[in-house]
């Protein structure tokens, strides 16, 4: 099994960069002219700015390496392309090699300002007659994009119109969704992401990243290249296989990294520039799809064995020589028998974070620190049930044993008889030990076999009750009944995803416990109102965590992920909940905060990485919340020369 245990990530063996140089004539990519311009605001625009475009790009070559000499040294999120420095004194020219002016400025997503443009601009780069009279503000635009999307009924239409929104003009995108979090992240992200890769055939426009599939085997460096951005800091990658609690959505399952690189932007202010989302297609063993005649991806049942592994090998090297060392890689929504396995295999060579099995141990570890507030004890006073064993049960389980390890120094074996999982099987116990999956074997205990779980919650008495099965409505009422009988304020967390697969409705959990249940769902509930009192529960998703968790390592330009990042991220969180939240019953913050929260997060992240010695990025900022504020992306619209 894999450990959680950082020092399986630590054994580095660094891959060299290495391109040649007729791969990098062929790809002078148009967007650093922009760069340019804004470091050199008083020379004359063009000129100056295409020969520095060369001398990098000559240097590039030379070196032969891809990677940005900048961020090499100093590592950090660095402005390559200007658009953060501009003020309105201070413009930046929307200029690039291939999209210059006029019309195509319009089709250009990154610079579009739609009815923003002013009458200078208009006048500067032939959009004259090519838009209606009036100049509004981007306030009055996104009023009006609220009114307009408040319009859709259909929760679909509403991720259409925010998919349209972001190839159309990816500034007012990322705007919207920061000024209206609560209210649009159940739209771009879980549960309507879910409804969105089940019909991603149907409704697919435009790719939004990048499909490598077995029919590039032996390409992948090439395929990467295709994409137009050369400096990636993230990429989210899934092959399909466990989309949510939906299972294998094979190729349909990109709406997955793009969704995921939506909140990296958003919530945790990376540059959409430098995110990358993209989806293995090793086929898919879903019927529904093979037969689905919009189907987009490979029409074959998945590739396993030494075929999966070589095609994810070539891609994991690709990467790495394409973009660096210090590329984040999040695995996401793998199957578990593919999961466990990758990232133990590329923790020690590249910087790799699954985040099913560790955000999500993050942010629920988060949310028990600051449960602990409202029921007393500490961690290893506390009995945990999972319904579910795979990459969010155990990885949870492990991330809770190892900091009841930390704070009791018991060790970490011991600490994990406080936790006890239940899969589709039943009770994990002893006796099944020799047909038990690796990542399993751990959570193996003396006991009787136990086969439903309203009888291991009698059984064990939990005090803390954490679904992550995918299976929903498996929290009857009988099984929340239950743990109300014995807990004075039960801990229950429904962690699956999306609303459909959630263990149990906020209405059930709060109606069943007579409304003593600490209470926490990876798709958002609104409020319930019960026996006069109005409850209101938090979402647990690694959503709070991933963002804030990556910002960190890029800016520390970390080279590895360790568990002590996570324990420290978890921490982080579990600060930001105000007596305020407690007061409702809360275990996380609002999400309209989370911009705060990135901040506060990475740079605990990025504290853990300097204090391990994995940060590159020398010498340490002094204040690292404030450095990590400085370097997250800003939406606001940059005025052109
Ligand atoms: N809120 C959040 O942030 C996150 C939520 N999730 C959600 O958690 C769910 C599980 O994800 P993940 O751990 O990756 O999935 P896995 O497939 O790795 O694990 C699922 C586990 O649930 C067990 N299981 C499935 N159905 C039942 C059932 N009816 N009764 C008992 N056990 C059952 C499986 O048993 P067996 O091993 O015997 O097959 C397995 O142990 C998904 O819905 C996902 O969306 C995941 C990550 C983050
Ligand atoms: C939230 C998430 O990562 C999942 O449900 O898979
Ligand atoms: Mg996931």
């Amino acid at each position: 099994m894999i450990s959680l245990n950082g020092s399986s990530f630590l054994n580095n063996s660094l891959v060299g960069v290495s391109r040649s140089l007729s791969q990098s004539q062929s790809r002078v990519h148009a967007r650093p002219v922009v760069v340019v311009a804004a470091s050199n605001p008083n020379g004359r625009p063009g000129e100056r700015n295409v020969t520095v475009l060369m001398e990098s790009t000559l240097k590039e070559m030379r070196d032969g390496s891809s990677v940005d000499p900048i961020s090499t040294v100093g590592g950090g999120v660095d402005d390559v392309y200007g658009e953060d420095r501009a003020t309105e004194d201070h413009p930046v020219t929307p200029w690039t090699v291939s999209v210059a002016s006029g019309y195509s400025l319009l089709r250009d997503p990154h610079h579009n300002k739609g009815l923003a443009f002013s009458e200078k601009e208009r006048d500067a780069h032939f959009l004259r007659g090519l838009l209606p009279p009036v100049v509004i503000s981007q306030e009055l635009q996104i009023k009006k994009m609220m009114h307009n999307f408040r319009q859709y009924q259909v929760p679909l239409q509403r991720y259409m119109a925010m998919m349209d929104l972001q190839e159309m003009n990816e500034r007012l995108f990322y705007k919207l969704l920061i000024d209206n979090v609560e209210e649009l992240l159940p739209v771009v992200y879980t549960p309507t992401v879910g409804e969105a890769c089940q019909k991603y055939g149907c409704i697919f426009k435009r790719p939004q990243g990048l499909f490598i599939s077995l029919k590039e085997k032996g390409r992948i460096l090439e395929v990467l290249k295709n994409w137009p951005q050369r400096k990636i800091q993230v990429i989210v990658v899934t092959d399909g296989e466990r989309i949510l609690g939906l299972g294998d959505l094979g190729c349909q399952g990109m709406g997955i990294p793009v969704g995921k690189l939506s909140l990296y932007t958003a919530l945790g202010g990376i540059r959409p520039s430098a995110c990358l989302p993209i989806t293995i297609d090793v086929g898919t063993n879903n019927e529904n799809l093979l037969n689905d005649e919009f189907y987009i991806g490979l029409r074959q049942r998945r590739a396993t064995g030494q075929e999966y592994a070589e095609l994810l090998h070539e891609f994991m090297t690709a990467v790495k020589q394409n973009y660096g060392e210090k590329v984040l890689i999040q695995f996401e929504d793998f199957a578990n028998h593919n999961a466990f396995d990758l990232l133990a295999k590329y923790g020690n060579t590249h910087l790799v974070f699954n985040d099913d099995i560790q955000g999500t141990a993050s942010v629920v570890l988060a949310g028990l620190i600051a449960a602990l507030k409202l029921v007393g004890g500490t961690l290893a006073e506390h009995t945990f049930l999972f319904l579910g064993a795979g990459e969010a049960g155990t990885g949870i389980a492990e991330l809770i044993a190892l900091e009841m390890s930390k704070q009791t120094e018991v060790p970490l074996e011991e600490s994990r008889k406080k936790i006890w999982l239940v899969d589709s099987k039943g009770l994990i116990v002893n006796s099944r030990m020799e047909t038990l999956q690796q990542f399993k074997k751990p959570w193996a205990h003396e006991h009787e076999p136990v086969e439903e779980l309203v009888d291991a919650v009698k059984a064990i008495k939990p005090t803390v009750l954490i679904g992550s099965s995918g299976a929903g409505r498996t929290f009857t009422k009988e099984v929340i009944e239950a743990m109300a009988s014995f807990n004075e304020k039960p801990i229950i967390l429904a962690l699956s995803n999306p609303t459909s697969q959630s263990e149990c409705t906020a209405e059930e959990a709060y109606t069943w416990s007579q409304g003593r249940a600490i209470f926490a769902s990876g798709s958002p509930f609104g409020p319930v109102e019960y026996n006069g009192k109005v409850y209101v529960s938090g979402q647990a998703n690694n959503a709070y965590i991933f963002p804030g968790f990556g910002l960190g390592l890029i800016i520390s330009g970390a080279i590895r992920v360790h568990d002590d990042m996570l324990l420290a991220a978890s921490e982080a969180l579990a600060a930001e909940v105000s007596q305020d939240n407690f007061d409702k019953g809360l275990i996380y913050p609002p999400f309209s905060n989370i911009r705060k929260i990135s901040a506060h997060i990475a740079s605990e992240v990025a504290a853990k990485a300097y204090e391990l010695g994995l940060a590159t990025r020398l010498p340490q900022p002094e204040n690292l919340v404030t450095y990590a504020e400085s370097c997250m992306y800003s939406p606001s619209y940059r005025s052109y020369r």
